[in-house]
C-alpha cells in the first residue's frame, strides 16, 4: 500500500480513446450547423469515409442514431442543458453545445448506460474540444444524468394550461412558430380532431424515424417481385406501387433500385403522382408535364404511368444539377420522355400543350420534418411569405400549360396554409377558365382527407409526409 506522503509519478499524457461513431456524429452536427449541410447527405459521406478506415456497421448505426436523434430532439435538449448551466445558452460555443446535446441524447433517450454515456461523451469532448472544456462537459452531463427525460421535461416546459404552444414546443422539440402553423392547418383540415391529442400525435410522428418506402415503378417491376427479393418488405398502405421496409432496411443494395426499376419514395409523394395520373381528362391523353421535377421522384412514377397509357412525359427543372438527377431517375423509362432545364415561370412550351401538368412547387418543407430533422431549426417564420410569389407564378403558368379539358396538380410538401389553400384560392380568384376537381376519390381508400376538394395528408394519420394536393381542370 502506498503511504499518503509518497510522491505520485506524474500521469503520462493520455490520448483520448478513439470512438469513431461519436466522432462521426459530432462532425455531422458541426457540418449541419456551420455549413448548413443536410444530415441525410453529409452523414452518408462521413460514414463512407469512416468505413474505409475500418468503422464497423454497429458503429455506423450508432452514429446515425446519434445524429438524427440529437437533431430531432434538439429543442428539448437545449431547454434541459440551459437549466444545467449558469449562463445563457447562446453564450456556449456551438461545438461545446453539440457535444452536450449528443451526451444528453445518449443519457435521456437511448439505452446506453449512464456511466458509459457520460464517459464516452467526455472522451469525445477531450478529443474534439480539449481537456479544459471536457471538464465543463463532464460537470453538465452529471447534472443532466440526475433525472430521466420525463422528469426533466416536467421541470423545463411551461405548463400546458399557461402556454400550450410553448409547452408543446419544448416537450416535442419543434420551434413554437412551427407548432402554431401545424396546429392552424390541422384545425382547417381536421376540425373534429385538432385538439391537444391530435397535435401531440402529429408532433410525435414528426420525431419518429420514418420507415423506408419504395415505389415499384409500373411496367418495370411489380410489388410482388420486389417482395420476393426483400423478405422484410410489406405492401404499402395506400399506393398499389408501394413497398415498405422494416426499420433499418437498407435500400442502397437492392438490385431493382440500382437498376432504376424501383426507387425510394414516400407514399404521400406516390399518391400525388397517382391522383394526377388518374384524374379524368376529356379527349386525348398524350402529353404530360412535370414542371418542377427535381430530383425526379414523382417524374419517374409519372413517366412509368404515362408509358403504360402511350403518353409521353416532359420533366422540367430550373436547376441544372437537379435536372441531371431527374434524367438519372427517368433513365430506362419504358416510354418516351424528355428532361429539360427551364424556368417554369418562363415556359419553354406553348400555352395549352399538355393533357396533365404537375407543379410540385418549392416550399418550406414543413411536411417532411421526419426526414429532414434539421429543417425545423433552419427555417424561419419569415421564410414562409417568401415562397408565395413563386408558388403562385408556377401555378398560373401550370394552368396555362394545360389544354382546355386538361388537369393540373398543385402539390407542396408543406401543410402550411399560406403555401397550400391560400395559394390556390388566390390564383383561382384571378384566373378564369379553371375549376377545382375533387381530389379525394382519386386517393382511393385513404381516410381522413377532409372536406375537399383539395387534400392534405398527415404523418400521424396516414404515415406519409404531410403532402398537399389541389387538382384543377382548365375549362376555357
Ligand atoms: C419540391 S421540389 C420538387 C420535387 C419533385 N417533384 C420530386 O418529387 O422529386 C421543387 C423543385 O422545383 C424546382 N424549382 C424552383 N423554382 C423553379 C422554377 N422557377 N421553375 C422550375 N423549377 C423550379 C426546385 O429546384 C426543386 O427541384
Amino acid at each position: 500500500m502506498s503511504t499518503p506522503s509518497a510522491k505520485r509519478a506524474p500521469r503520462p499524457h493520455r490520448r483520448p480513446k478513439k470512438d469513431p461513431a461519436r466522432i462521426v456524429a459530432f462532425r455531422a452536427l458541426r457540418a449541419v450547423d456551420e455549413r448548413d449541410a443536410y444530415a441525410n447527405l453529409i452523414l452518408p459521406s462521413l460514414l463512407r469515409e469512416a468505413e474505409q478506415k475500418g468503422m464497423d456497421r454497429r458503429d455506423a448505426a450508432l452514429a446515425t442514431e446519434l445524429v438524427y436523434g440529437t437533431l430531432r430532439l434538439q429543442g428539448t435538449y437545449d431547454a434541459i442543458i440551459a437549466a444545467c448551466i449558469d449562463r445563457p445558452l447562446r453564450e456556449v460555443d456551438p461545438p461545446v453545445l453539440d457535444v452536450l446535446s449528443l451526451g444528453a441524447h445518449q443519457l435521456l433517450t437511448t439505452r446506453i448506460p449512464t456511466h458509459a454515456a457520460v464517459s464516452a461523451t467526455v472522451e469525445l469532448a477531450r478529443a474534439v474540444l480539449g481537456e479544459g472544456r471536457a471538464k465543463f462537459v463532464n460537470a453538465v452531463l452529471r447534472r443532466i444524468s440526475a433525472h430521466d427525460l420525463d422528469t426533466w421535461v416536467e421541470q423545463v416546459a411551461p405548463p400546458y394550461e399557461e402556454d400550450a404552444e410553448d409547452h408543446l414546443a419544448v416537450v416535442h422539440s419543434h420551434p413554437r412558430w412551427v407548432v402554431s402553423a401545424l396546429w392552424d392547418s390541422l384545425g382547417r383540415w381536421q376540425p373534429g380532431a385538432c385538439g391537444r391529442t391530435a397535435i401531440e400525435e402529429l408532433l410525435h410522428a414528426d420525431n419518429e424515424r420514418p420507415e423506408v418506402t419504395l415505389v415499384a415503378r409500373p411496367g418495370r417491376v411489380t410489388v410482388a417481385e420486389l417482395r420476393e427479393t426483400l423478405p422484410q418488405a410489406q405492401a404499402g398502405r395506400w399506393s398499389p406501387y408501394a413497398v415498405t421496409l422494416a426499420e433499418g432496411g437498407e435500400p442502397g443494395g437492392i438490385d431493382a433500385i440500382r437498376e432504376n426499376r424501383a426507387g425510394v419514395q414516400d407514399e404521400g409523394s406516390q399518391l400525388v403522382a397517382l391522383a394526377l395520373a388518374n384524374a379524368p381528362v376529356e379527349g386525348a391523353d398524350r402529353l404530360w408535364l412535370d414542371g418542377c421535377a427535381g430530383p425526379g421522384g414523382k417524374a419517374a412514377l409519372l413517366g412509368a404511368l404515362a408509358a403504360e397509357r402511350g403518353a409521353a412525359l416532359v420533366a422540367s427543372e430550373r436547376q441544372p444539377h437537379r435536372a441531371r438527377l431527374v434524367a438519372r431517375a427517368l433513365d430506362g423509362n419504358p416510354g418516351p420522355y424528355t428532361v429539360i432545364t427551364a424556368d417554369g415561370t418562363r415556359p419553354a412550351w406553348r400555352e395549352g400543350s399538355f393533357d396533365r401538368v404537375l407543379v410540385d412547387v418549392p416550399c418550406s418543407g414543413l411536411g417532411a420534418l421526419r426526414r429532414r430533422p434539421e429543417a425545423r431549426w433552419r427555417r424561419r417564420q419569415d421564410d414562409i411569405p417568401g415562397f408565395g410569389p413563386l408558388q403562385r407564378e408556377l401555378l398560373r403558368s401550370a394552368i396555362r400549360a394545360a389544354r382546355v379539358g386538361g388537369v393540373i396538380g398543385y402539390a407542396t410538401c408543406s401543410p402550411h396554409l399560406a403555401e397550400t389553400r391560400a395559394v390556390v384560392d388566390d390564383v383561382l380568384r384571378s384566373e378564369t377558365g379553371v375549376e377545382w376537381i375533387d381530389a379525394r376519390p382519386l386517393l382511393a381508400g385513404v381516410p381522413a382527407l377532409g372536406e375537399g376538394p383539395d387534400v392534405q395528408l398527415w404523418p400521424h394519420l396516414h404515415g406519409t409526409d404531410a403532402m398537399y394536393l389541389a387538382l384543377l381542370r382548365r375549362t376555357a
